[in-house]
């Protein structure tokens, strides 16, 4: 009899679960744009089949704007990754992105981020880049003294004095002209400066023996990152996860160690106390309790992390755009001479800027900011994922007037395509354009509407640490730009004329051989780790 009913209830079983996954597959989100989808496979295969139609290392941008094309642009994409993935919605309007990074009534701190936990081995679990609600706000709070604009010249010598020592670097590549990947040797400056920055701790990064080991250790846990399968879970990628728990753990045990002698050093310090992520870590509290010490080394370890990571690939984008960009590197170089001297020493330019003038001196550049900003919109390093919890109904408004519910989805504002809008950038939206960032209220860039340029993501939950880069990037392009000339090697190589000359194209821009692609390493990073060969400016020699 049982039998008989198990066997009359499976037709309507498999009705049902046919039902479902149709609703699911077809109809759910159906109202957003999207490549035809499969019952089974949802838009895996798809997906699949546009990375191989290009290098499959590519970032997966690159595929997301391909398919984007194919639909003519629309404004959201629906992505069904299922079950690999939660359902995906990317979004590359600039108004839709905002409409999930704002506070609402609905989420007073903006869309929650979406699920972190793939990095915990790198930033743990409580910190400030995944938390939400109460813990996050505290975490913010307690940091932002750290942040503010007037503290943020308290750290030019340290920026200065790793800078020195990443020029030495320099020298030795130009005077024996090799080539060599410029990311690790930024990412090495970069980390060095986050170091004193958020610990007051040398890390010894830039050291060519004797490295210092968190930053081996380091370098060692992100390479675990670097392939398509970095945010499967455990149980797809086993020896991977365990080789991440490891390295983990040990950066952890390392920076514990840091965090108690810290301590013991902030306890005994009666006069004014510093504003290092560390120092802010421990105000209000009474004792190192064991919480205290695992917040504390989750912050210190995600602030590593994000104050190095995206700050180093801007600056390996910078040195490559404006060596394509004749006219742009001109100008940075006529405003660095204007505003620190014609003298391409380093020492000469470290003491003009910390005679007190740092500020204002850097303040003097405009081009160079313009080259900044220009380059972080041609190539954000970072973007913000999303989730709206199911049954939260978020509904974001279309610039058609529609709206669409997107609850249960990963919400990715994707700022490499909002960034390269025509209708905000107009045809030169491909083009490295600095100039456009330059001029009064009435010129082209007051046009760009604030919400279009967001590589530091925008409303609550932005970059804490922004105005830092900015410092920072501004005085390592002042250090270099005058003494040395990069020239790219492999992919991105310029192209030559029958005399040898580079041959500029109708963007002003010198042509390239081939085009270098950004790849997924965590954050988005080019290919090559920006390969180049170093000279001195002719200026130097
Ligand atoms: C060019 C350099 C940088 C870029 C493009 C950048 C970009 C971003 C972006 C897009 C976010 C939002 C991430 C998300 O929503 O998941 C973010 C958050 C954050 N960034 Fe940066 N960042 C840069 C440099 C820095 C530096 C130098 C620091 C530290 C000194 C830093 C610390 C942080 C922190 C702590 C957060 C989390 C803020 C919060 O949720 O309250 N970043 N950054």
């Amino acid at each position: 009899m049982l039998v008989l009913l198990v066997l009359a209830a499976l037709p309507l079983i498999g009705i049902y679960l046919y039902n479902k996954a149709y609703h699911k597959r077809f109809v759910q989100f159906a109202s957003i744009p999207q490549l035809p989808s499969s019952l089974v496979w949802g838009h895996l295969q798809i997906f699949d089949a546009y990375i191989k139609r290009g290098p499959r290392d590519r970032h997966p941008d690159l595929v997301f704007a391909e398919m984007l094309e194919t639909l003519g642009k629309p404004p959201l994409m629906f992505v069904d990754l299922r079950p690999v993935n939660r359902p995906m919605v990317l979004v590359t309007s600039h108004e839709i992105a905002e409409q999930i990074s704002k506070p609402s009534a609905l989420f007073p701190t903006s869309v929650p981020k979406a699920n972190l936990d793939y990095l915990n081995h790198v930033i743990g679990t409580t910190s400030i880049l995944s938390a939400e609600g109460d813990h996050w706000k505290h975490l913010r709070k307690r940091f932002n003294p750290g942040f503010a604009p007037q503290h943020l010249l308290t750290h030019l010598p340290a920026i200065l004095d790793k800078t020195l020592l990443f020029v030495d670097h320099l020298d030795k590549l130009a005077r024996t002209n090799a080539e060599a990947p410029m990311l690790p040797l930024l990412v090495n400056l970069t980390f060095d400066i986050i170091g004193v920055v958020a610990m007051g701790v040398d890390l010894e990064a830039q050291r060519t023996e004797g490295q210092g080991e968190l930053i081996k250790l380091f370098s060692q846990l992100l390479s675990c990152y670097l392939d398509d399968k970095a945010d499967y879970p455990w149980w797809v990628i086993p020896n991977v996860e365990l080789r991440r728990y490891r390295l983990g753990k040990r950066i952890d045990n390392i920076i514990r160690d840091i965090v108690r002698q810290k301590y013991q050093e902030y306890q005994r310090t009666t006069d004014d106390k510093s504003r290092s992520v560390l120092s802010l870590s421990f105000q209000d509290t009474n004792s190192l309790s064991p919480e205290v010490l695992h917040t504390t080394s989750d912050q210190l370890k995600s602030f590593l992390l994000a104050g190095h990571d995206t700050t180093s690939t801007t600056l390996s984008w910078v040195f490559y755009e404006l060596m394509r960009t004749p006219r742009a590197l001109k100008a940075v170089r006529d405003e660095v001479r204007k505003a620190l001297g014609p003298d391409p020493d380093v020492n000469v330019i470290r003491s003009r800027l910390l005679i007190g003038l740092g500020a204002d001196l850097l303040n003097k550049m405009p081009y160079m900011n313009a080259v900044i900003k220009e380059t972080l919109r041609m190539h954000p390093p970072a973007a913000t994922a999303r989730t709206s919890p199911f049954g939260s109904s978020l509904t974001v408004r279309t610039p058609d007037g529609r709206s669409h519910c997107l609850d249960g989805t990963i919400i990715y504002n994707c700022e490499s395509m909002i960034h390269r809008d025509p209708a905000i950038y107009g045809d030169t939206a491909d083009h490295f354009r600095p100039e456009r960032w330059l001029g009064d209220s009435h010129s082209a860039s007051s046009k760009v509407p604030a919400s279009a340029w967001r590589p530091f993501e925008r409303g609550p939950r932005n970059c804490i640490g922004q105005e830092f880069a900015n410092i920072e990037i501004r005085v390592i392009i002042s250090l270099v730009v005058l003494r040395y000339d990069f020239i790219k090697v492999g992919m991105g190589e310029l192209d030559k004329d029958d005399n040898g000359q580079p041959i500029l194209d109708d963007a002003e821009q010198f042509r390239v051989k081939s085009h270098i692609y950004p790849t997924r390493q965590i954050t988005i990073k080019p290919v090559d780790g920006m390969r180049m060969r170093v000279k001195f400016a002719a200026s130097k020699v």
